[in-house]
């Protein structure tokens, strides 16, 4: 090894430790060592008359990685227009290099540029050989045998190819799986109008330039103020509901993005909230009954959300513990209903009316009276209490 590549190896890895110790002022200060270095030997070896090819491609490669971990350490201080700089200067060399999409992805969310965001991450989940995992060849075999290794994997997961169909060519499955799709929709809307008014009201995806939210599909939002937005997203939809999810949605514009809210075994199956699971009962009954199923609340409540060992974790103390036992009063009574020991409960849930009440107080000065009787009204409606 030459004294060159010696003296880049070992500022690499001194850098990647300082980065991995979170370190950022001082991770900044090797990579520019480094990236110093690395245009350096790739400006010598250009002089070259002929040059290494491989070699070359290895010295933008570690330029690419110095200038993507660069944009990382400074974000991390947010230094976002270097930030971005460094983003720019790996994408010259690697235009779908993955980690440095995600990273200006995030970098232009945290300066509310969602448009330029969405665009980075557009990039991101579309653009073949950007490390997006298939799952296409798992899900067509009927998902049999071991599921794909993911557990150490970090990014976008997809279903390139159609589940219904044939698997002559991915181009065939996928068309099989649209015709069938697009029967099924055409189908349902002959029978039912409200679902024909809502598929109608889908994002084309072309109105975008409105978008000033990271959120929703964005021809709805605004414009119709009874639907907060709607869409089909396709992998998404395999994920079932769960009162203790271990996964988050996030929607950018007209994407969907699943990631994950705590640390999930390997195996585990992902979940997320379809509905806010801290609403009333009442209401999260309603909820799961429209969703077709019978959200066992209770059971969720108490037993899988494991309400009084969560609010131990999330130190929850004071009012804030009695709301949120007020919230699943019913599932308490279902519990300990029976049971001496619902006295002591009483004693610690407060009732509905209280909670109202205090709602309001809240709603007063915060609104102002004007606002407050309307308000009033939705607490109690949404209460149940009337
Ligand atoms: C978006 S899909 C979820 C994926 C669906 N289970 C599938 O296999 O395609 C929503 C439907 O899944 C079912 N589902 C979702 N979460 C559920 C849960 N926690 N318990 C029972 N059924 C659930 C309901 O039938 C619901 O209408």
């Amino acid at each position: 090894m030459s004294a060159a590549e010696e003296q880049m190896q070992q500022l690499r890895s001194q850098a990647t430790v300082l980065l991995l110790r979170e370190e950022w002022g001082d991770s900044i200060h090797l990579y520019s060592q480094l990236i110093d270095v690395c245009q350096a030997r790739i400006s010598n070896t250009n002089q070259d008359p002929n040059p290494d090819p491989d070699h070359l491609s290895k010295l933008n490669k570690s330029l690419c990685i110095a200038f993507s971990n660069r944009a990382e350490a400074r974000s991390k201080l947010q230094d976002f227009t270097r930030a971005l700089q460094d983003c720019d200067g790996a994408l010259r060399i690697e235009p779908t290099h993955f980690k440095t999409l995600y990273c200006k992805g995030k970098i232009l969310l945290s300066l509310n540029r969602y448009l330029n965001a969405l665009d980075a991450s557009k990039q991101l989940y579309l653009t073949p050989g950007t490390g997006s995992f298939d799952l296409s060849d798992w899900v067509l075999n009927g998902l049999k045998g071991m599921p794909p290794e993911l557990a150490e994997y970090i990014g976008p997961v997809v279903v390139k190819r159609g589940i219904l169909g044939g698997q002559d060519s991915a181009e065939n499955a996928q068309l099989v799986m649209w015709k069938n799709f697009i029967d099924k929709v055409k189908e349902t809307v002959t029978k039912c109008q409200e679902t024909q008014l809502l598929i109608n009201m889908l994002s084309t995806g072309e109105d975008e330039v409105d978008l000033e939210v990271p959120a929703v599909s964005a021809k709805v939002l605004g414009k119709n103020s009874d639907f907060y937005g709607i869409g089909l997203w396709i992998l998404a939809s395999f994920i079932n509901h769960s009162c203790n999810p271990n996964a988050r949605r996030l929607h950018v514009g007209d994407y969907v993005m699943v990631h994950a809210s705590r640390d999930v075994k390997a195996g585990e199956e992902i979940t997320f909230m379809y509905f806010d699971t801290l609403s009333p009962f009442e209401k999260r009954a309603e909820m799961s009954m429209s969703w077709g199923f019978n959200c066992n609340v209770a059971d969720a409540s108490l037993k899988e959300l494991r309400l009084e060992e969560g609010m131990k974790r999330w130190a929850v103390r004071g009012k804030g513990k009695g709301y949120l036992r007020a919230s699943y009063w019913p599932a308490y009574a279902e519990v300990y209903g029976s049971d001496r020991s619902m006295k002591r409960w009483s004693r610690q849930i407060p009732k509905m009316e209280a909670i109202v009440d205090s709602v309001v107080e809240v709603g007063k000065r915060k609104r102002g009276i004007e606002g407050c009787c309307r308000w009033i009204e939705e607490q109690r409606w949404c209460s149940g209490i009337r």
